[in-house]
């Protein structure tokens, strides 16, 4: 991640850093371990991380703060304030009004708020040009910053227009009388950005569900609330170098070692299994060890067409509300690293491909009818991306290639190779005593039978 501050300015990083951590050592109720210590990483392209001063034992916890150090809507002074008009947003939108209201310098989060970055590497802020690197790849459909636009402008402004005066000294202040709504817009895509990067989905409590919480997205169905830890996010992540957690109590957090680690080395958080294209898109990084998680995306609209072909669009959609009323139906399926391809999808093909009344019973099976689809599908799948797999191999030993279009290629062969992979797994589901089997000849057991519950 690019950092606001001037990068150049080794002593204002330095300032920022023991500004921070005096201000949290001394909060009250905030427990710092401490041997641990916030470390410049900017050399290697990580901002700033948390490393081991000494050795840490497992399970040793290296950070514990009240839930009230949380900068949370409800710890908001902005939430006093505005409380209904807080209440009609969602927590993300709400969390970004309240991270602009305390950019003022009178915010009690000001020494955390100025260690929070102005500039990101995530999708959000990459040009068109940029983008068209990763053409092929579901995420580029996922990013919303024209989505994200709209509702800040039909949300947000609203309200900051309407309460001015509460925002006449933070980061817009100066843009208040000039451009207002543009100003807010780019201070709310900046704050979304660092809730997206930032926060933890934590719980509210007395609720009923697991004690820990990595980064990633919760259902928002009232057990969880969104919100900023102090130092728990400074800790960068790495897959299989994570080496700490954050554990929830009823009042306080704590971020804790889930194995020993030695002096020198660097605490790791775990942001979880993501792709290396959605690690991209909310964090705006990647490292070989998340490649372990890559996904191709397929989507159920090629899948049915592919599959549905052959069926009036009556039927079809038919079969197509059955699949949905059964939850077989998402959006899209993943195939990931390990190639294979879910029942679901198995099932989603048969019941489409069944020549009579029993489509409603169909198993998941490996039939070379249902591979003919499957080949099409990824076949056509690869062919959305505009470069082959050799080509992008061949850019990556091209050490001119650097910055975001590397990272681009990077992940789009991550994914082109798991393709390859699915059709080559696929093309081995013909066995040769079946080259004239079709869906009609469906064994016994698949006609009679239920289909199992997924
Ligand atoms: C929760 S913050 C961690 C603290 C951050 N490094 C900082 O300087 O404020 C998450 C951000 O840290 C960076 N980051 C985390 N893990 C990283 C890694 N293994 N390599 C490079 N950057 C990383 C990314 O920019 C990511 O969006």
């Amino acid at each position: 991640m690019e950092m606001d501050l001037d990068l150049d300015d080794d002593d204002q990083f330095a300032e920022l850093n023991a500004a921070f951590t005096a201000w949290l050592a001394g909060s009250s109720g905030v427990v710092l371990n401490p041997k641990i210590g916030l470390q410049d990483l900017r050399s290697s392209s990580a901002g700033r991380g948390v490393i081991a001063l000494a050795p840490l034992a497992q399970d040793e916890t290296v950070l514990a703060l009240p839930r009230a150090s949380v900068l949370s809507v409800a710890n908001s002074e902005l939430f006093e304030k505005l409380r209904e008009e807080l209440s009609t947003l969602d927590s993300w939108l709400a969390l970004i009004i309240v991270l602009i209201y305390e950019t003022r310098p009178s915010s009690p989060w000001k020494p955390y708020i100025d260690l929070l970055p102005r500039t990101f590497d995530t999708l959000m802020y990459w040009s068109t040009a940029e983008l068209a690197e990763l053409q092929g790849s579901a995420v580029v459909a996922k990013i919303g910053r024209a989505e994200a636009d709209v509702v800040f402008r039909e949300k947000l402004w609203p309200i900051v227009k309407k309460h001015q005066e509460l925002f006449s000294d933070t980061e817009i202040a100066p843009d208040l009388a000039i451009d207002a709504i543009g100003s807010l817009v780019d201070a709310a895509h900046r704050m979304g950005s660092v809730i997206m990067s930032y926060s933890f989905e934590l719980e509210l409590p007395g609720s009923d569900s697991a004690s820990d919480s990595g980064s990633e997205d919760e259902e928002e169905d009232g057990r969880f609330y969104k919100g900023m830890v102090p130092m728990a996010d400074m800790l960068n992540a790495d897959a299989g170098r994570n080496n700490c957690r954050l554990f929830q109590t009823p009042t306080t957090l704590e971020m804790r070692t889930t194995v020993a680690i030695p002096a020198g080395a660097e605490l790791f958080n775990d942001y979880g299994a993501l792709p290396r294209s959605d690690l991209l898109r909310r964090y705006g990084y990647i490292t070989e060890n998340y490649a372990r998680h890559d996904v191709v995306e397929v989507s159920s609209g090629l899948l049915t067409t592919v599959a549905g072909r052959a069926l009036d669009p009556e039927d079809r959609t038919k079969r197509i509300d059955f699949l949905l009323d059964e939850g077989v139906l998402d959006d899209a399926f993943d195939i990931g690293t390990d190639l294979r391809v879910p029942d679901d999808v198995l099932v989603v093909i048969g019941t489409l491909l069944h020549p009579r009344e029993q489509w409603r019973e169909v198993k998941p099976r490996k039939s070379e009818a249902v591979a003919r689809v499957l080949l099409e599908v990824l076949e056509t799948r690869l062919g959305a991306y505009e470069s082959g797999v050799e080509e992008d191999e061949a850019l990556l030993r091209d050490q001119t290639v650097q910055g975001r279009r590397r990272i681009a290629v990077e992940v789009r062969l991550g994914e082109k190779k798991i393709i390859v992979g699915a059709l080559a797994k696929v093309r081995e589901w013909t066995p040769p005593d079946s080259a004239k089997r079709t869906e009609t000849d469906a064994p016994d057991g698949e006609r009679a039978g239920k289909r199992a519950k997924r």
